[in-house]
C-alpha cells in the first residue's frame, strides 16, 4: 500500500491569497495576448486528449491564445477538438520517417518551433506526447532552445519520462516546473536520490530531490499537493476531490502554465516577492482542486475530465470574482 505525505497547517500555502496577487486585470486597456500565450508540446498517434485537456484548461482559466505542437496524425483529431487552438502539425514518430531522412526532418522541427517560441508566455511538454525515441529527440532540442530564449516550462507526462532519463534538459533551469504523479515522482526519486519514495520525511525528500536535479521546482502530486524549488516547500491540500478519473494532471499542466506566465508578469512588475513560480504552482493547483470539487459534487463518480475543465472559469470567479 502506497504511504501518503500529509501536510501539516504550517506547510499549506495560502492560496487564496495568491490569487488575489497575481490575478491580472481584465481592462480594456488590454490587448489580445497579454493576458498569456501557451504552447502545448505533446499529442501523438495514441494520445490526443491530453494535449487538448492541457491547451483548452489554459484558455478556460484565461490565457488569451493556447496553442499545440504535436503530430501529423494527432494534428486534425485535435483540431476537431475545438476551433480555438491553433494546432501545429510538425512532430513526427519514428514509423512514419526514414532513417536518411532524420537528420534534414529534426531541423525542420526544430526551425518550425523556434519561429513561435519568443512569443511564448510558458510552454508545457509532455501531455500525450508519447515515448517514440526520434519524436523525444526533437522535443529534447526544442526545450534547448526554450531555455535559451528563457521560456518557462511545464514538465508533465511523458515529458517526464524524457527528463527522467536526461535530467541535463532541466537541471540548472529555474523556469522549470516538473508536475510528477505518484509513478513518476517514484521513478524521479529512484534515478536522482537512488532511493524509495518515504514518506516519513517527505517533505525532506521532495527538497532534496528539487535540489538534487538543479534548480527546478516539482510539483508533487497527490492526495495534498506539495511544491518545492528546493529552497522551501509547502503544500495544497484545499478542496480536490475523490474522483481519479485520467487526464487531471493534464488539466493541471495547463492550469500551472497560465498561472506561472501570470505570476512572473507581477515579478517582472516588482509586484511579488516570493518565488513565481511557487506562486504559479500553488495557485494552478488550488484551481483544478477547486473545479475537481465542484464537478464532483455534481457528478460524483462519473465526474469525467471534461466536467472539470467546464467547472474551471466559476471556479476562479467563485475564489476570485470579477
Ligand atoms: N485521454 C488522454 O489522452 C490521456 C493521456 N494521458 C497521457 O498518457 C501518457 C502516460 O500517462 P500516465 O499517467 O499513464 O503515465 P504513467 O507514467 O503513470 O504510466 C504509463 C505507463 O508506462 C509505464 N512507465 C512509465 N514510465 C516508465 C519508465 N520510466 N519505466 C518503465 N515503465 C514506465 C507505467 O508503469 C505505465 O504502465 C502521458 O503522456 C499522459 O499525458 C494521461 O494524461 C491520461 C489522459
Ligand atoms: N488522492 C487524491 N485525492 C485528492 N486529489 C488528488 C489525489 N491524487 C491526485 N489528486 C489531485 O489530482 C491532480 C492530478 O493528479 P493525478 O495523480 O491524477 O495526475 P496524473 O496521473 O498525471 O493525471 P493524468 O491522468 O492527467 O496523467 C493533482 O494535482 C491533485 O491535486
Ligand atoms: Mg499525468
Amino acid at each position: 500500500m502506497q504511504s501518503v505525505m500529509t501536510s501539516g497547517p504550517s506547510l499549506e500555502a495560502d492560496s487564496i491569497s495568491i490569487f488575489r496577487s497575481i490575478l491580472p486585470g481584465l481592462e480594456s486597456s488590454k490587448h489580445k495576448g497579454q493576458a498569456g500565450k501557451i504552447a502545448v508540446v505533446g499529442g501523438c498517434r495514441e494520445y490526443t486528449g491530453a494535449p487538448y485537456f492541457s491547451a483548452i484548461s489554459a484558455l478556460k482559466i484565461g490565457a488569451d491564445l493556447s496553442h499545440v505542437f504535436c503530430t501529423k496524425d494527432a494534428a486534425p483529431v485535435i483540431k476537431s477538438y475545438s476551433p480555438e487552438l491553433i494546432v501545429h502539425p510538425i512532430l513526427e514518430e519514428s514509423y512514419s520517417i526514414r532513417d536518411e531522412d532524420k537528420s534534414s526532418i529534426s531541423a525542420k522541427v526544430i526551425a518550425e518551433v523556434e519561429k513561435w517560441m519568443e512569443r511564448f508566455d510558458c510552454l508545457v511538454v509532455g501531455p500525450g506526447l508519447g515515448r517514440d525515441p526520434f519524436l523525444l529527440d526533437c522535443v529534447s532540442n526544442i526545450m534547448k532552445h526554450a531555455r535559451e530564449c528563457n521560456v518557462p516550462m511545464v514538465i508533465d507526462g511523458d515529458g517526464l519520462y524524457l527528463v527522467t532519463n536526461c535530467l541535463d534538459l532541466v537541471s540548472g533551469y529555474p523556469l522549470a516546473v516538473l508536475t510528477p504523479n505518484l509513478n513518476e515522482y517514484k521513478r524521479l526519486v529512484q534515478k536522482v536520490l537512488n532511493s524509495e519514495v518515504n514518506d516519513e520525511n517527505g517533505t525532506d525528500q521532495l527538497l532534496s530531490l528539487a535540489k538534487g536535479i538543479g534548480g527546478v521546482t516539482i510539483l508533487r502530486k497527490g492526495k495534498s499537493d506539495f511544491v518545492s524549488d528546493g529552497k522551501t516547500a509547502c503544500a495544497v491540500s484545499v478542496y480536490g476531490s475523490p474522483r481519479r478519473c485520467g487526464g487531471q494532471g493534464d488539466i493541471l499542466s495547463g492550469s500551472v502554465a497560465v498561472f506561472l506566465s501570470w505570476a512572473h508578469q507581477c515579478a517582472d512588475k516588482g509586484e511579488v516577492s516570493m518565488n513565481p513560480t511557487i506562486l504559479g504552482c500553488v495557485a494552478g493547483s488550488a484551481l483544478l482542486r477547486k473545479a475537481a470539487s465542484m464537478a464532483f459534487d455534481n457528478k460524483k463518480r462519473s465526474t469525467l475530465t471534461g466536467d472539470i475543465i467546464e467547472c474551471l472559469g466559476r471556479s476562479l470567479q467563485e475564489i476570485c470574482p470579477v
